[in-house]
């Protein structure tokens, strides 16, 4: 694995490209009979990744700085209130003492974007307003996607309306079990054409898909019907994000590039909370996919908590010591 050296997030650099979006192609099903996984292979290789040095020490807080500039800040709880949303955005927008990210040279700093549930998206906008932070949203009946189809266009058109500018919509885990591709190649078609112009993340629930194989298989139907993002977990599964998961998914990534020249977007969520954990996702991503690939409109992690990890790592940084975690509230 590549080791993690200099990163170009600095403050005056924020990456503002953008990627053409994936339009989708016709549903391919030879090529998706033909997508295999080979599951010892992949999780042997997938053990290595946490043990080596991902990063060297000097570059460390650059790249922890990246890891923020590309995190979706999550809250998706039943007790979610506009106050709790509210404090999060601040956070989006301030995602470390600006002390701190002074010193280090990274003043304007914010997250990828806000990630809530419908009902708090038009308060999360309200509070961004101003920024260039986009509000996500995730609709379609999440965490389970199974309310009823037309319920489910419904919230994501309610979810643009109300200002979200991304979309991250659940697929039904059963069309995979099922092997049923061509439904859901369909159901995904269709919630991506209710997005509009707001991007659109797959999230694949792959800790209930079953199989590896599984996992590229929806991978590259979901790409086929024009998933702007595939995204591992709701964070609510058994089983979250994971490397061999990782390593599937972007492998399928990789291969959609090479067959169509189109480049998605990759979001692992759900379990996330540590820093470390995070620069070994970016040195993953770094290798398997190449840099462009690190920039937010093609990279995202979904985390609720992981902020606060980064920010006691930049502070000790900086200061040599560590905070307390409380000192951390949200993030
Ligand atoms: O989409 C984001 C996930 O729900 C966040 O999961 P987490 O709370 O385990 O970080």
């Amino acid at each position: 694995m590549q080791t993690l050296t200099k990163t170009s997030t600095t403050a005056d650099q924020l990456p503002q490209v953008h990627e053409q979006r994936n339009d989708g192609i016709p549903l391919d099903l030879e090529w998706v009979k033909a997508v295999q996984a080979n599951t010892s292979a992949i999780e042997r290789r997938a053990a290595t990744l946490p043990g080596r040095r991902s990063v060297k020490k000097d570059y460390q807080a650059a790249w922890l700085c990246k890891a923020i500039s590309v995190m979706d800040l999550t809250t998706l709880s039943g007790d979610d209130t506009q106050d709790r949303v509210k404090r999060l955005c601040a956070k989006a927008k301030q995602p470390v003492s600006p002390a701190l990210l002074a010193q280090l040279g990274m003043e304007g700093l914010t997250t990828g974007a806000v990630c809530v549930y419908h009902d708090m998206v038009e308060t999360a906008v309200k509070a961004l307003d101003g920024t260039s932070i986009p509000v996500a949203a995730v609709s379609t009946g999440f965490p389970a996607g199974l309310s009823p189809f037309h319920l489910r266009i419904q919230e994501i058109r309610e979810s643009v309306d109300a200002g979200a500018s991304e979309i991250d919509i659940v697929i039904s885990r059963r069309h995979v079990l099922n092997g049923n591709w061509q439904a859901l190649y369909d159901e995904m078609a269709e919630m991506r054409e209710a997005c509009g112009d707001a991007h659109i993340k797959a999230i694949l629930a792959t800790g209930e898909l079953g199989t590896l194989r599984n996992v590229a298989r929806a991978s590259l139907v979901c790409m086929m019907a024009g998933a702007d993002f595939i995204k591992t977990s709701t964070g609510k599964e058994t089983v979250n994000a994971t490397l061999p998961v990782t390593l599937t998914m972007i492998r399928a990534i990789r291969a959609y590039q090479e067959r169509t020249g189109i480049k998605v977007g990759y979001k692992p969520a759900g379990g996330i909370s540590k820093a470390k954990d995070a620069l070994v996702y970016l040195a993953m991503i770094k290798d398997e996919l190449g840099d462009r690939w690190l920039q937010p409109d093609l990279f995202r992690f979904g985390a609720s908590s992981l902020l606060g990890d980064i920010e006691r790592q930049l502070e000790h940084h900086v200061t040599g010591a560590y905070s307390a975690q409380h000192r951390h509230p949200i993030g």
